[in-house]
């Protein structure tokens, strides 16, 4: 199984390549300068020429705070390059798979969402990904849509890594507690990704393997529960530690909102797929212990 990946450096990509192996897969990444998803005219040359059985796009415009002053461009790569990349799909008879996001919803629901629950975004960032959503659905019917949620990992940017740097100097950080959601590892989306390829290959007249999914990782909790277990793990293992003082979303304030509730009901990718993703606070044991060897590996360099 070759796996063509759109994005390099980004958390998902670099977990793809990390755990394609361990399925007995390949995965070969494809981004910029060759495949810029703000310029569609390059996409369709640069995936066939890479040539797989299953396109994955990793790529996406996440910076959530920046995307509402820059609405073009994060619509131009989540929206209608995430739909060129699906048509593209559709043109070389192999299925897509798109990952989104728990932003879509604008968290007034008082239960985890599911898949068929109206969408609302509540920001550029999320709008612009609801566009993708649709453009991938009406560009490729053979097509998984897999909406994740809070993914961190040891790559890139994300809360788990920023709550590390932040404790090495401060010794409280003031975080939300009003927002609930599911912290995701990105190297178990890696595998379930993995999973769904396989299946997708597999079974491929197999309708009720087609479609949106949610794919967290399992429980819920919120920002502030999120960083006091980051500190734990870290103080556990001698790394750097902070007090969490839990405040109100009303006492953050950013430039784009943010929903209070986007737990994501992962059922339906359960009983269609057999993927399910581990207890966030297992994976979050493994990245952490993982930033901390590394951390240390780089200061005896
Ligand atoms: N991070 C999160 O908390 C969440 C993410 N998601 C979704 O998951 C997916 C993966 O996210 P994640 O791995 O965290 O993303 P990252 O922010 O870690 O990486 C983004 C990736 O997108 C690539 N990219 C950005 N702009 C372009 C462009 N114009 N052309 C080509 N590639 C581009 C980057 O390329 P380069 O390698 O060149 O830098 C990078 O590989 C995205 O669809 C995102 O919306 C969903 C829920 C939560
Ligand atoms: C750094 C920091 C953040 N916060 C808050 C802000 C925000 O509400 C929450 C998380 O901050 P972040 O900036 O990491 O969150 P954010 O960039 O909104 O993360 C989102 O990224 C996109 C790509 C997604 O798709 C979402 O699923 C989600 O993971 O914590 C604090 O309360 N204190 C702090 O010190
Ligand atoms: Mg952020």
């Amino acid at each position: 199984m070759r796996i063509i990946v759109v994005g390099k450096e980004g958390q998902v990509a670099r977990s793809l390549a990390e755990r394609a192996r361990a399925h007995g897969a390949q995965a070969v990444l494809v981004g910029r300068p060759k495949l810029d998803l703000a310029d569609p005219s390059g996409i369709e040359d640069a995936l066939i020429e890479t040539g797989g059985d299953v396109i994955v796009n990793a790529a996406a415009y996440t910076a959530v705070d920046q995307a509402e002053s820059d609405p073009e461009l994060a619509e131009a790569i989540n929206g209608i390059g995430a739909g060129v990349i699906a048509g593209t799909a559709a043109a070389m008879n192999v299925p897509v798979i798109h990952i989104s996001t728990d932003y879509v919803f604008d968290g007034t629901a008082e239960r985890p969402y599911r898949e068929d629950d109206p969408v609302s975004p509540l920001g550029v960032y999320g709008a612009s990904k609801l566009l993708g959503e649709e453009a991938v659905a009406a560009e490729a019917e053979n097509h998984v849509i897999l909406r994740t949620a809070w993914v961190y990992s040891p790559f890139g940017k994300n809360f788990v890594k920023t709550m590390l740097r932040l404790a090495a100097d401060r010794e409280e950080l003031g975080v939300v507690s009003d927002q609930f959601g599911s912290p995701t590892s990105a190297l178990d989306i890696a595998d379930g990704i993995l999973g769904v390829s396989r299946n997708l290959l597999e079974r491929p007249n197999d309708r009720s393997l087609r479609g949106l999914f949610h794919m967290a990782g399992t429980g819920y909790t919120n920002w502030a529960e999120f960083a006091a277990e980051i500190f734990t793990l870290s103080a556990r293992l001698g790394g750097p530690g902070a007090r969490v003082r839990p405040i109100r979303t009303a006492d953050y304030p950013t430039p784009a909102k943010r929903p209070a509730n986007s737990r994501l009901d992962c059922t339906k990718l359960k009983e269609a797929h057999g993927v399910v993703l581990p207890p966030w606070q297992a994976s979050l044991e493994t990245c952490v212990k993982r930033l901390i060897a590394d951390a240390r590996k780089e200061v005896s360099r």
